[in-house]
C-alpha cells in the first residue's frame, strides 16, 4: 500500500488570509499545504485588480493586482506546496485525529490541522445569459477590468448597475472613447456620489434594458453590435462597440462546511463562530480571514494577517505542545540569517 503523505497544516484556500498563513507556517516550520480551487493565488482581489489599496498597514496606495503580486511572494517564501485548480469538497476528522479533506480532482489530502481561509466561498461571476456568449470570452466580452489599458480609446458597454459597474464606469470614461450603461432596473443601485459622478459625466445610461443579442463581426470572432432592449417600451437599441463588461454579480459556491461531517459552530449560516485566537469549535481546525467570525473581527485584508498568525500559533501548539507559543519576530529568527545577508548585499550593490 502507498504510504499517505501526511502535512503539518493543510490551508484551504489561497486568498490574503491562507497566503499569510502559509508564511508563518513556514515561518513556524510547519510542513504546509496550500489548496486553491481557482487557477492562482490571490483570492477575492481579482475582483479588484485594478483598485487602489491604501488600508494595509506599512503599504503606499497601490493597486490590487500589486498586492496580490507581494502576497504571494511572500506566502511562498518557505515553499509550501500548492495545489490550484482543487476545490476542497469535504473536510473529515478521522478517529485517529487526522483530517481528511477531499479534492474535486479525486484526491485525498492528509493533514494534521487544517486552517479554513475560504473567504465567502468560491466566486464565479454570473455569466450572460444568451446562447453562444462564452464565445466571445476570448476576443471582446469581458467580465472582469485586468487592465484599464486594454479600453483605452475603445467603445465600450458595462451591462449591470451596482457599484462594481458603476466603478468601472467612472474610472473608464476618462480613458475610453465612449461609455454606455445598461441597467436592467429604472435606478442605479450604487453609491449616491458614484452615481451622481457618473451622471454629471459623458457617460450614456440606458435604464430598464438589458443586452437581448450580441451580434458579431464579418470573421465571426468578436462582437461588433449589441442589441438592448427595453423592458418596460421593448424599444431595441442598436449599439457598435469594441468591448462589452458584464457585471451582473457573483454566484457564490458556499457548500464545504454543509458537506463536511464536522460538529461545527457556524454563524449566520456560513461564517465560523470562531474565538479572537481563531479556533473553531473544532480541536486542530482554525479559521482566518473572512470566514472567520467572532464580535472582535475586522472584514480587511489587514484582519487577515492577524487571524492567520494566530491560527498558526494555535496549529503548532496543537501539534507540538511543548513548542512556544507564538513566533519569535522576524529579527531574532535563525530561518532568515541567510536570507538578511542576501538581501543587505542586494541593497548595498
Ligand atoms: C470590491 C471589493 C473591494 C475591496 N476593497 C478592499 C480594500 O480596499 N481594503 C481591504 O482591506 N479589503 C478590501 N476588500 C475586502 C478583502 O478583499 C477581503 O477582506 C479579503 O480578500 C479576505 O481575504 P480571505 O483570504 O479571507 O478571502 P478571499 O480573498 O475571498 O480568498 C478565499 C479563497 O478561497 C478559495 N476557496 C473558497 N472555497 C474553496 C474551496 N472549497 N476549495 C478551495 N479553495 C476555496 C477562493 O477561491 C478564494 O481564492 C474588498 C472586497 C471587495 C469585494
Amino acid at each position: 500500500m502507498n504510504e499517505i503523505e501526511v502535512f503539518d497544516v493543510t490551508i484551504i484556500g489561497g486568498g490574503p488570509a491562507g497566503l499569510y498563513s502559509a508564511f508563518y507556517s513556514g515561518l513556524r516550520e510547519m510542513k504546509t499545504k496550500i489548496i486553491e480551487f481557482q487557477p492562482r493565488l490571490g483570492g477575492k482581489i481579482h475582483v479588484y485588480p485594478e483598485k487602489m489599496i491604501w488600508d494595509v498597514g506599512g503599504q503606499p496606495p497601490m493597486p490590487g493586482a500589486k498586492l496580490i503580486d507581494q502576497l504571494v511572494a511572500q506566502g511562498l517564501t518557505f515553499n509550501p506546496e500548492v495545489v490550484l485548480n482543487e476545490k476542497v469538497q469535504s473536510i473529515e476528522k478521522q478517529e485517529d485525529g487526522l483530517f481528511r479533506l477531499e479534492g474535486s480532482s479525486g484526491q485525498i489530502h492528509f493533514s494534521k490541522t487544517v486552517i479554513v481561509a475560504v473567504g465567502g466561498g468560491i466566486l464565479n461571476p454570473q455569466k450572460l445569459e444568451i446562447e453562444g456568449a462564452e464565445r466571445f470570452e476570448v476576443s471582446n466580452l469581458n467580465y472582469t477590468v485586468k487592465s484599464l489599458e486594454r479600453f483605452k480609446g475603445k467603445t465600450v458597454l458595462i451591462s449591470g448597475g451596482g457599484n462594481s459597474a458603476i466603478d468601472w464606469a467612472n474610472e473608464l470614461e476618462p480613458i475610453a472613447d465612449k461609455v454606455f450603461v445598461s441597467y436592467r432596473k429604472d435606478a442605479l443601485a450604487g453609491h449616491e456620489a458614484q452615481v451622481s459622478q457618473l451622471h454629471g459625466s459623458s457617460v450614456v445610461c440606458y435604464l430598464n434594458t438589458s443586452i437581448s443579442r450580441l451580434i458579431a463581426s464579418d470573421s465571426r470572432d468578436a462582437i461588433e453590435l449589441v442589441e438592448l432592449t427595453n423592458r418596460v417600451t421593448a424599444e431595441k437599441i442598436l449599439l457598435p462597440i469594441d468591448e462589452v463588461i458584464i457585471n451582473h454579480g457573483y454566484e457564490r459556491d458556499i457548500s464545504l462546511l454543509g458537506n463536511s461531517p464536522l460538529d461545527i459552530e457556524i454563524a449566520d449560516d456560513y461564517y465560523i463562530a470562531g474565538t479572537p485566537k481563531s479556533e473553531s469549535s473544532v480541536d486542530g481546525l482554525f479559521a482566518a480571514g473572512d470566514i472567520l467570525q467572532h464580535p472582535g473581527k475586522l472584514n480587511l485584508i489587514a484582519g487577515t494577517f492577524q487571524d492567520a498568525a494566530n491560527a498558526v500559533n494555535q496549529a503548532k501548539s496543537y501539534i507540538q505542545p511543548d513548542a512556544n507559543k507564538i513566533a519569535m519576530v522576524s529579527s531574532h529568527n535563525e530561518i532568515f540569517k541567510k536570507r538578511n545577508k542576501e538581501l543587505v548585499k542586494q541593497m548595498m550593490s
